[in-house]
Formats: structure tokens, C-alpha cells, sequence
């Protein structure tokens, strides 16, 4: 019996047409793109069903709520296939990734998320390779969770990042190594994919969150923080510099102390691509911790920033959430 796949295209690239205006999504382009590729249609490969969003965006347009529309997407088709494929723009690919991990608990199916940097209709597209593979190990390989499959490498999509503006090797996974390499030979790395669930799906809604984000550089005021502190805002993620340090400016740490006393979770995340945040390393660091900020581990900022919209969005208090944020709960941090 062969495998059924089902593919939902959100838009970006690889389905995408030049214009005068530079790159658009065209209704109905990917489907007769593919249509015309006989490769797509080999014994070896299995059955696939493309459903083109009616709304094509960039992936610049992506928002939470559009997450909830592929959550959706994949629950209300969860029985009738055996793995799912989104094909999505690079540019947020890494977030609706690390999103889907969160929003989709107890997953035995493989959902593959990809795309390319070259659209598919033209010479020279990554979108043939990127596709063709995801097709072929989400029929044939036991992957049940969240991925993001991009130039030969199957990553955890709650530890991918985009890294590459203009390359074919757009991402990468600085903490955690890939789970599948496709060379001649396709190597799963054994004892990294997640095992499969036997409950059932269960799918987590997400409902847009008010959340700022940080980036500390040498200067930055206590106003900036202040600001960004401002009401509605629930969660503020804090880039700080290598192991998580940050000034020890006391306006600056007040600001930080404000946000704890009013119920404002503050995450700590490195700016740094690789490692982990360890708050006990330096007195900068430590500073942090004083005034009640969680430490991100080595969290992506893509997957703090889904965890929090996850988190935020279920019925939980401010302590539940801080516990929440330091445990694995789909294999976005190593313990
Ligand atoms: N390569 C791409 O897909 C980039 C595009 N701007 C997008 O994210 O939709």
C-alpha cells in the first residue's frame, strides 16, 4: 500500500512567481508547477495531496493566528494520511516550526516543514530537493514530531534557525544535531527523533500574545526596557550577551524588578547562535536572577517566542508559566 501524504501549501517562494514588484504567490502556480515534474510522480514516491491555502502569503505575513489555521488544517486530516508536509517561505519558517511543536501534543505522524530559497518553476530551485525528500521520508521514515527538512538535513523545527540569507543551506540547528542527514545513504540518528505517542492528537490553540523582545547592546537604557515593558505586554524575551549576562545598570535591573512585580515573565536567551545560558556564571548574570528573570537554556529565540504564545495562551498563572519555560516539553531545550 502506498503511503498518502498530505500537503498544505501557506505560500512563500517555492511556489512563488516574479512580478514587477519582485516575487508573488500565484494561486493554482504550485500545483501546475508540480504537475509538470514527472520525478514527483515515481513508483518509489508516495501519493500526495496538495491543498493550497486560499490566503498565499509571504512568510513575512505569518502570524499566530495563522499558525492555528495549520493546526487546524493537520487535525481535520489527521486520519486520512500518514504524514503531512508544510510548505512554507523561509523567512518565519523556524517560529511556525517550533509553533506547530507546541500546538500539536501527542504527534505519531510526521509533520515536515519546508520550502526554498529558488522557486520550484525556476532553473536552479532547491524546492525539487527539499520537497522530493520531505515526500519521501514522510512516508518512509519514523519521524513523529515537528521537523524542518532544508538542503539534505531533517532538523527538530523547535531548534532550527535560519541562518542564510541567500544560500541553499538556510538552517541550521546550533544545539541540537540533525535528526536525519540525506547523503548517498539517509542516516537517522538513533535515539535523537522523539517516539511516537500513542494517545491521540491533541491540538493546543494559540491566540496572539503581547510579547516583547530585547536585544541588549553596550548602551542600552533603562527607557528602552521601560517602554517595552509597557501594558499590554505579558512576556518580555531578554537577548542577552554570552552566558546571559547583561549591565549591571540598577535602572535597568528596577525595570526587570518592575516587570516581576507586575506579573510580567522575563526569559533570558543568549544573542549568541550557539550554547546555553547559565545565569550562576558571572555577577552580570546573576544580577538577572536576583530580580526574577527565567533563564532560556539554550532555547532558540524562535522557540521562546512560540513556547511563550503557547504558554500564555493556555489557562495558566505567571509561576506555572515560569515553571513551564525551564522543562522540555517537546524537545525545544536540553535538560
Ligand atoms: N525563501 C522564502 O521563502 C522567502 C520568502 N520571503 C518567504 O519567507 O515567504
Amino acid at each position: 500500500m502506498k503511503k498518502n501524504i498530505y500537503v498544505a501549501y501557506t505560500g512563500g517562494t517555492i511556489g512563488m512567481h516574479p512580478s514587477d514588484k519582485g516575487y508573488v504567490c500565484v494561486p493554482g502556480f504550485l500545483s501546475q508547477t508540480l504537475s509538470k515534474m514527472p520525478e514527483f510522480h515515481r513508483p518509489e514516491m508516495p501519493q500526495f495531496t496538495i491543498h493550497e491555502y486560499d490566503q498565499l502569503i509571504d512568510s513575512s505575513d505569518m502570524s499566530p493566528n495563522d499558525w492555528q489555521q495549520i493546526a487546524e488544517d493537520i487535525r481535520a486530516n489527521y486520519d486520512q494520511y500518514d504524514g503531512f508536509i508544510i510548505l512554507h517561505g523561509t523567512d518565519t519558517m523556524a517560529y511556525t516550526a517550533s509553533a506547530l511543536s507546541f500546538m500539536l501534543e501527542d504527534l505519531s505522524k510526521p509533520v515536515i516543514v519546508t520550502g526554498s530559497q529558488i522557486p520550484l518553476a525556476e532553473l536552479r530551485s532547491d524546492g525539487q530537493v527539499n520537497l522530493l525528500n520531505a515526500l519521501y521520508l514522510a512516508a518512509n521514515y519514523p519521524i513523529a514530531e515537528v521537523s524542518l527538512f532544508f538542503n539534505n538535513q531533517l532538523f527538530r523545527g523547535n531548534r532550527s534557525r535560519k541562518i542564510h540569507a541567500d544560500g541553499f543551506d538556510a538552517f541550521a540547528s546550533p544545539n541540537f544535531p540533525p535528526l536525519i542527514e540525506a547523503g548517498i545513504n539517509i542516516e537517522l540518528r538513533q535515539g535523537k527523533l522523539s517516539q511516537p505517542s500513542n494517545k491521540p492528537l491533541h491540538v493546543r490553540s494559540v491566540t496572539p500574545q503581547p510579547i516583547g523582545v530585547i536585544t541588549l547592546y553596550p548602551g542600552i537604557s533603562a527607557e528602552v526596557v521601560r517602554n517595552t515593558l509597557q501594558q499590554p505586554v505579558k512576556a518580555l524575551i531578554l537577548l542577552s550577551y554570552g552566558v546571559g549576562n547583561a549591565p549591571q545598570n540598577k535602572a535597568l535591573l528596577d525595570e526587570l524588578a518592575y516587570a516581576r512585580d507586575n506579573g510580567i515573565v522575563v526569559l533570558n536567551c543568549t544573542q549568541c547562535l550557539k550554547g546555553k545560558v547559565n545565569m550562576a556564571g558571572y555577577a552580570t548574570g546573576n544580577a538577572l536572577a536576583q530580580v526574577g528573570v527565567v533563564s532560556g537554556s539554550d532555547m532558540t529565540l524562535e522557540a521562546a517566542l512560540a513556547k511563550l504564545h503557547y504558554l500564555l495562551s493556555q489557562d495558566l498563572s505567571v509561576d506555572e508559566i515560569k515553571n513551564a519555560l525551564k522543562q522540555n516539553l517537546r524537545g525545544e531545550v536540553t535538560e
